[in-house]
């Protein structure tokens, strides 16, 4: 069996943790053969209450878990690690928008960059979660600048993973049928939910899913806001913010990265932008994406109509709007 990996989880006292600790244990995310240490990280404040997760690890019994570090200090938290998961962040309440939480996250994740940069592996992949995730990202990547930037990336795998439920929903199929849907842009209402390139597995084989839909209006007017505006939604139901699905997600989000993507399936990842498809150069974009090696690569040359080019433009402001306030508030 192979060397265990050192994986962190930051707010590891949270909600998502709560789940995705379980996720990362039972071998959903590393691989069933890959036994793990992990390092839960949260506030002082939070010791209590974390002393309890690890006592429910323990009361799992899963074999791969091979140590469990429970700290609130960056310097044990990131020592040598593999794997970040950076969930560790405020959750946003009823009537905010993620960019709402800007000014008072982004500096944790100046300051855990800084500590990733200091302490983890420099192959450590970074995963953030936290909102405004794109933007952490970011930051979190520009003050670890000796983790090469393509090891950052923010999750929009949850947005991801709502759209092709919704689409398996509307279509009758079951969710595993479903692929290649893409979200583009930032982990905000200003996101692209895009089913032009997704597929369908039928006995016939693989069909696109705008001809099933077959119902242009449906998949603009009620497909795209929908995903757009679910995390409110949960919120509004549940006053918390998803958890189950968001630990789901950043486990899915981190598969993807660890053991690649299937041939001809796409992920979506919230990564650096080049500019690949007129997005601003140097933000967080989600693009769709193949895994190789634990290399990820946009997905060239799909076709995207008028409708997808003024959305894309109006997310990828919000993106460069974003990295100018969370640079400036990174200054105070
Ligand atoms: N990208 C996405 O799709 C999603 C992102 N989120 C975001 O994930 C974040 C966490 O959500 P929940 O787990 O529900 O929140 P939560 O409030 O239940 O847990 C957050 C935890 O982070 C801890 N924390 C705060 N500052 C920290 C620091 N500097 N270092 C380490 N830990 C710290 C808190 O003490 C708390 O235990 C929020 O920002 C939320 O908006 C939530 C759902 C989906
Ligand atoms: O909506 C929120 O604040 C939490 C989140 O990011 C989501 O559920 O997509």
């Amino acid at each position: 069996m192979a060397q265990p990996i050192k994986v962190v989880v930051t707010g590891a006292a949270g909600q998502i943790a709560y789940s995705l600790i379980y996720h990362i244990a039972h071998g959903d995310v590393f691989g069933a053969d890959q036994p793990v240490i992990l390092h839960l990280l949260d506030i002082p404040f939070m010791m209590g209450v974390l002393e309890g997760v690890v006592m429910e690890i323990q009361d799992l019994a899963l074999p791969l878990v091979r140590g469990v570090v429970p700290t609130a200090d960056v310097s044990v938290g990131f020592n040598d690690v593999d794997a970040a998961f950076m969930v560790g962040a405020m959750p946003r309440k009823q009537g905010m928008e993620r960019k709402d939480l800007l000014s008072a996250n982004v500096k944790i994740f100046k300051d855990q960059g800084q500590a990733l940069d200091k302490y983890a592996k420099k192959s450590v992949l970074v995963v953030v979660v936290g909102n405004p995730a794109n933007t952490n990202a970011y930051i979190c990547s520009k003050y670890a600048p000796s983790i090469p930037k393509s090891s950052f990336s923010a999750m929009t795998h949850l947005d991801q993973n709502r759209a092709q439920a919704l689409l398996a929903q509307r279509l009758g199929v079951p969710v595993g049928n479903v692929s290649n849907v893409i979200i583009w842009g930032n982990h905000s209402p200003t996101m692209l939910p895009d089913a032009t390139h997704a597929q369908v597995q039928t006995d016939a084989g693989l069909v696109p899913v705008p001809k099933l839909v077959n119902n242009d209006s449906w998949l603009k007017n009620e497909f795209v806001p929908t995903v757009q505006n679910r995390g409110a939604a949960v919120i509004a139901a549940r006053k918390m913010s998803s958890a189950m699905s968001a630990a789901k997600a950043a486990g899915d989000h981190m598969r993807a990265l660890w053991q690649g993507t299937p041939p001809g399936k796409f992920v979506s990842l919230g990564v650096i932008s080049d500019g690949s498809y007129g997005a601003p150069k140097d933000v967080m974009f989600s693009f769709p994406c193949t895994v190789k090696d634990r290399v990820w690569k946009i997905v060239p040359n799909l076709s995207i109509d008028d409708f997808a080019k003024s959305k894309l433009a109006v997310t990828g402001k919000e993106l460069s709007e974003e990295k100018e306030e969370a640079l400036s508030v990174c200054q105070d």
